[in-house]
């Protein structure tokens, strides 16, 4: 039938019932156009292909796949592009949905194109591995708070949907999985610019043990770096904190 390939984290979804609440979970929300990231076989794609009224696209790297696809749903020909996620422009000239199972070798820079991509992206259903899952939905003061749980939480509110066993997947992963959705969180903080919003929690949790002073002493003045606020660490800043210290960064 087809070969599975570890290097492009291929682990397909074998339980039927797990697509179904992926698909269920996907239509809490009204959706109009749909992108699904490395459809594979197929197993959640011949779900989504049935969603009335929605114009769906796929995008899947492996080419031996996209011949599959291509000769087992007739219906997916025309809208399945043979390229890599990270290397295409939004494939919709108005917001859509992401969703997928996602390869867990390429977890973070599917969240940071999102990003990119805000706010063409209007919510995303996406399995991922759970402690990325986790991350991604973290609060401050939470060990697992971090880079992506701040650069996402400023554009997006965070739902853990649920959690899916390795038993689920052909061949099953070492880890558990789990599944988020991402919504616009109405207004995102004030911040000088997102490219300093994106320096700042990056160089702040790149030394997280030390505290905001030490790990930031680069990017900001010294004079400024006297408040005693800079005495916390980067775990315990909140999201509005991180965006409204961009303002006092180095211009
Ligand atoms: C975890 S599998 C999911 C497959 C299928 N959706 C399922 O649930 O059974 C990830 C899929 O993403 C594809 N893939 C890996 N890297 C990719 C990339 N950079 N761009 C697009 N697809 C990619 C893999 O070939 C694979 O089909």
């Amino acid at each position: 039938m087809y070969t599975l390939k570890k290097s492009l984290g291929q682990h397909f979804l074998k339980d039927e019932q797990i697509c179904r609440n992926i698909v269920t979970a996907l239509q809490e929300r009204p959706i109009t156009r749909l992108l699904e990231v490395g459809p594979g076989g197929g197993a959640l794609t011949k779900y989504l292909l049935q969603l009335p009224d929605i114009t769906f696209k796929a995008v899947e790297l492996d080419a031996e796949k996209v011949t599959y696809l291509e000769n087992t749903f007739p219906a997916i020909r025309g809208k399945l592009i043979h390229k890599s996620f990270l290397d295409i422009d939004p494939p919709f000239d108005e917001p859509f949905t992401l969703v997928g199972n996602f390869p867990y070798n390429i977890s973070t820079q599917i969240l940071f194109k999102v990003l990119d991509w805000d706010p063409m992206v209007e919510s995303v259903i996406g399995m991922f591995q759970k402690e990325v899952a986790q991350r991604v939905a973290a609060g401050p003061g939470s060990k697992i708070y971090g880079v992506t749980s701040v650069l996402i939480q400023a554009f997006y509110k965070v739902d853990y949907l649920f959690d899916v066993p390795p038993g689920a997947f052909n061949p099953p992963p070492k880890v558990m999985s789990g599944v988020i959705r991402l919504t616009p969180n109405g207004q995102p903080p004030a911040m000088r610019s997102r490219k300093d919003f994106r320096l700042l929690v990056k160089t702040a949790f790149n030394q997280r043990r030390k505290t905001l002073r030490n790990a930031v002493r680069g990017i900001f003045p010294p004079a400024v770096l006297e408040d005693d606020f800079f005495n916390k660490r980067a775990e315990q800043l909140s999201v509005d904190d991180f965006a409204a210290l961009t303002f006092k960064m180095n211009g």
